[in-house]
């Protein structure tokens, strides 16, 4: 058409010289890659356009483009770019990585349907009695705090999804398989995503390591689906009564009596494990480590929570309208530091974009974190400032940040309401548990809470492997 002969006569977004070779592979940042981005800003705009690994990339470091892109444009960006890992490691038929094709769309409604209204109302008493559990497991041994909280999310998410209890050896096979899902999605980490060739040379080639790898990756994760599928299969024949979204959709495609496919199911259902508990894990942990390092902040949560309560109780999910500066506390998290700090797409066509050429298969990175960290949309950007949140605060009520976190348009995250709920009973119930403080140093004081991050595709605060938490029951 017109407006495509045109786009390709368009100049290509600004971005760094390149070389020849390796166009702009060696001026890649690979610490905090989204904080660097935004200083490449001052020079280029919000919109970098980079060649690197064989493939042309554009950085979104602008809210607004995000919208346009995104939103307005939706359907052009509803891809994922492609990894080729993700096919070896028997990841093709995630919803994460699927184009947004028929079999896509049916996979995430089935998701979200799991966890409409009327099944959060089901869900919800579930959820706030294993949080609860869960803070009697860390009272009684907090140093061991990190793999309570991740058996808590493993066992929950596996029973929401499944309807059956898990054991520790799946739920240990559930975090290899994160690992691996994480180790997949790097990139430039691996020769195949460059050279696609590769893929046709035989096992015992030079650098072929990576082939090997991905086949005990892929047969672990199937492994990991397939069981408990076949066990709420096999329950449902036998009239076993299960709750889960598995057990739910099967008997109604067993009766005859759904719209939806087998396979859509099974999609929905492996795709959940890792996007949801490493998100969540990492959220989590940011929480505790901000609020150790912002005891004021924690203090008057804290207050809040107790003039609810009366200390008479745990909080419960109908106590989040009365708590509005916890609410605010969980959004000031979110945008300090997007756990997913790039979201990934790629056009389908060549598009135009503000007198730019996009070329397609372009892997647009979007820049949540530059965009949470805009001193246009949050004023002191980089302070932590719950307050901003608040109706009655300096700003008059921000921007949910939680509009940038969970993505944009056709593939918004479909495990937002799940995490928003999770969320808030967790934080709730901590601050009412326990005070979150940092060690103690031998001298008798505090240690200083240094905050650092990770930079893969799903970043942790890194301070908390090298600490020992003092946690002390208040209640
Ligand atoms: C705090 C926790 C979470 C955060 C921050 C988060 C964030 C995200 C983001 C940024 C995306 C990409 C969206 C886009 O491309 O526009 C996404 C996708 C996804 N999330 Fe979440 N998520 C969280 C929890 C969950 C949970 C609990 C589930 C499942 C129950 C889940 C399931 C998914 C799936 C399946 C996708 C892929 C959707 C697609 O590509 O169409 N997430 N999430």
């Amino acid at each position: 058409s017109w407006a495509f002969a045109r786009s390709r006569r368009l100049p290509l977004p600004p971005g760094p010289q390149g070389t020849f070779w390796f166009g702009n592979e060696q001026i890649l940042p690979w610490e905090h890659p989204w904080k660097e981005f935004v200083n490449w800003s001052k020079i280029f705009g919000p919109l970098i356009y980079l060649y690197a690994f064989g493939r042309d990339i554009l950085i979104v470091n602008e809210a607004s483009a995000a919208t346009d892109l995104l939103e307005t444009k939706s359907t052009l960006y509803a891809r994922r770019p492609t990894w080729s890992m993700v096919a070896l490691t028997g990841r093709q038929d995630n919803i994460a990585f699927m184009d947004h094709t028929d079999r896509q769309k049916k996979a995430r409604v089935i998701l979200q349907s799991a966890f409409n209204p009327k099944a959060q109302r089901s869900w919800g008493p579930v959820l706030e009695e294993e949080t609860t559990s869960l803070m009697l497991q860390i009272a009684q041994s907090p140093e061991l705090f990190k793999q309570h909280i991740r058996r808590y999310l493993g066992s929950f998410i596996t029973r929401f999804t499944y309807g059956t209890k898990v054991e520790d050896h799946e739920l240990k096979l559930g975090d290899e398989i994160s690992l691996h899902t994480q180790q997949a999605l790097r990139p430039g980490r691996w020769l195949a995503d460059i050279v696609p060739l590769v893929l046709y040379l035989p096992d015992w080639f030079p650098g072929m390591a990576f082939k090997p790898w991905a086949r005990d990756a892929r047969t672990k994760f199937m492994e990991y689906t397939a069981r408990p599928f076949r066990q709420a299969r096999s329950s449902i024949l036998d009239g076993t009564e299960m709750r889960g979204m598995v057990p739910d959709a099967l008997s109604d495609i067993i009766a005859g009596t759904s719209k939806y496919k087998e396979e859509e199911l099974i999609s929905a259902a492996s795709s959940i494990y890792t996007a949801a508990v490493e998100t969540t894990y990492a959220v989590f942990m940011d929480f505790l480590i901000l609020m150790m390092a912002h005891q004021d902040v924690q203090e008057r949560a804290y207050r809040e929570i107790m003039s609810v309560t009366e200390s008479t109780r745990q909080p419960l999910l109908s106590d989040m309208a009365a708590l509005p500066y916890v609410d605010a506390v969980i959004r000031e998290v979110h945008r300090f530091n997007p756990v997913t700090p790039m979201i990934p797409r790629s056009p389908m066509e060549t598009d135009s974009y503000k007198g730019y050429r996009i070329p397609q298969d372009t892997w647009v990175m979007f820049n949540i974190w530059a965009m949470t960290h805009d001193a246009s949309i949050y004023r002191d950007p980089d302070e932590f400032m719950p307050e901003r949140h608040l109706p009655l605060g300096h700003e008059s009520s921000a921007k949910d940040p939680r509009d940038f976190t969970f993505g944009f348009g056709k593939r918004i995250c479909p495990g937002m309401s799940l995490a928003n709920l999770q969320m808030f009973i967790f934080v709730s119930q901590f601050l009412a548990t326990f005070e979150i403080r940092p060690p103690l140093k031998e001298d008798g004081n505090e240690e200083e809470v240094v905050l650092e991050y990770t930079s893969s595709f799903v970043r942790f605060a890194a301070v908390l492997c090298t600490y020992y938490y003092v946690l002390l029951m208040t209640t």
